[in-house]
C-alpha cells in the first residue's frame, strides 16, 4: 500500500535501538550481578580518598571519557541519527551524551548497599570524596537509585537513551525540524514499547526524569568549568581530547 506499515516500521526501530543498545552498553547486567558484593576493602577506599583532587578527577575523566565513546557509537546506530548534519549530531551529543552515561550508570548501581560499579568493583560515596564535589557525587547516586526504582527492563532503557539524545529542544540545533521526525519516531517506539509491557504508566515518569537529567547535568557542567579553572593543566592537557571536545 503506498501507507508505510507503522507497526511493522516501528518494531524494526524498537529492534535495532535494542541491539545497538545491547552493543555499546560497555557490561551487561548479568556481568555486574554476579559482581555486586565485590567491594573496595577499607585500605582500597583510603587509597582513593588519599588520592589529590586533581588525580582523581583525571581518573574518573578518564572513566567518563570511555562511556561517552561508548554512547557516542550507540548514537550512531540510532536510525535517522547518521541522517542528520554533522554539527547537528555533535550538538545533540554534546548535551546530551554525559545524560545517557547518567542513565546508563543506574545499570551499574547496587539499591540494597548504594554502591555503584566503578574501577572494578562495587563503590560507595565516600571512594569519590577527594573529588572534593560530594553534591555532585550525592546527586548522581540519588539519580542512580531513582532510575533503579523504576526497574526499566533493557529494551526500555534503550529506547529511553535513545529520546534523550534525540531531543530537537537542544540549544543551537541547525535543523529542528528533521531532529523532531527523528525524535517523533523514537517517541513512538518508547510508547510502543512501553504499552507492549502494560507500563503506559511510566511514561510521563520518564519525562520527569529527563526533566532532572537536564538540571544534574548543568550542575555537572559547572562542576567540570569549576575543576578546570582550579586545575587548568590537568583539565586542558591530561583530559582525553574526545572530553575537552564535549565538554569544554
Ligand atoms: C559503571 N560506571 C559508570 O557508569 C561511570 C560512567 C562510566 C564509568 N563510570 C565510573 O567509573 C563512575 C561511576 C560512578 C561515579 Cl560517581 C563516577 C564518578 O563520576 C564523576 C566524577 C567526576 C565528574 C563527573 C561528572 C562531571 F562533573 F565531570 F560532569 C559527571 C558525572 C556523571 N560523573 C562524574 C564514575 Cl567516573
Amino acid at each position: 500500500s503506498i501507507y508505510a506499515h507503522p507497526l511493522r516500521n516501528i518494531d524494526e526501530l524498537c529492534a535495532s535501538i535494542v541491539r545497538s543498545h545491547r552493543e555499546t552498553s560497555q557490561c551487561r547486567v548479568e556481568e555486574l550481578q554476579a559482581l555486586r558484593w565485590k567491594l573496595f576493602s577499607r585500605e582500597e577506599i583510603q587509597a582513593y580518598q588519599s588520592k589529590t583532587v586533581d588525580e582523581m578527577w583525571q581518573h574518573c575523566a578518564i572513566q567518563l571519557t570511555d562511556a561517552v565513546q561508548y554512547v557516542v557509537e550507540f548514537a550512531k546506530r540510532i536510525p535517522g541519527f547518521r541522517m542528520l548534519s554533522q554539527n547537528d549530531q555533535i550538538a545533540l551529543l554534546k548535551t546530551g551524551s554525559m545524560e545517557v552515561v547518567l542513565v546508563r550508570m543506574s545499570r551499574y548501581f547496587n539499591t540494597e548497599n548504594n554502591t555503584v560499579f566503578f574501577d572494578g568493583k562495587f563503590a560507595g560515596a565516600e571512594v569519590f570524596k577527594s573529588l572534593a564535589c560530594g553534591d555532585l557525587i550525592a546527586a548522581v547516586f540519588d539519580f542512580a537509585h531513582d532510575m533503579c526504582a523504576l526497574k526499566l527492563t533493557e529494551q526500555q532503557i534503550a529506547l529511553f537513551t535513545a529520546l534523550v539524545l534525540i531531543n530537537a529542544d537542544r540549544p543551537c540545533l541547525e535543523d529542528r525540524g528533521r531532529v523532531q521526525r527523528v525524535q517523533r519516531n523514537v517517541e513512538l517506539g518508547l510508547t510502543h514499547i512501553l504499552h507492549r509491557d502494560n507500563q503506559d504508566n511510566l511514561l510521563h515518569k520518564l519525562y520527569q526524569r529527563m526533566a532532572v537529567l537536564r538540571s544534574l547535568c548543568r550542575l555537572h557542567i559547572e562542576k567540570l568549568h569549576w575543576f578546570s579553572q582550579r586545575y587548568p593543566l590537568t583539565a586542558h592537557s591530561l583530559f582525553p581530547p574526545l572530553y575537552k571536545e564535549l565538554f569544554a
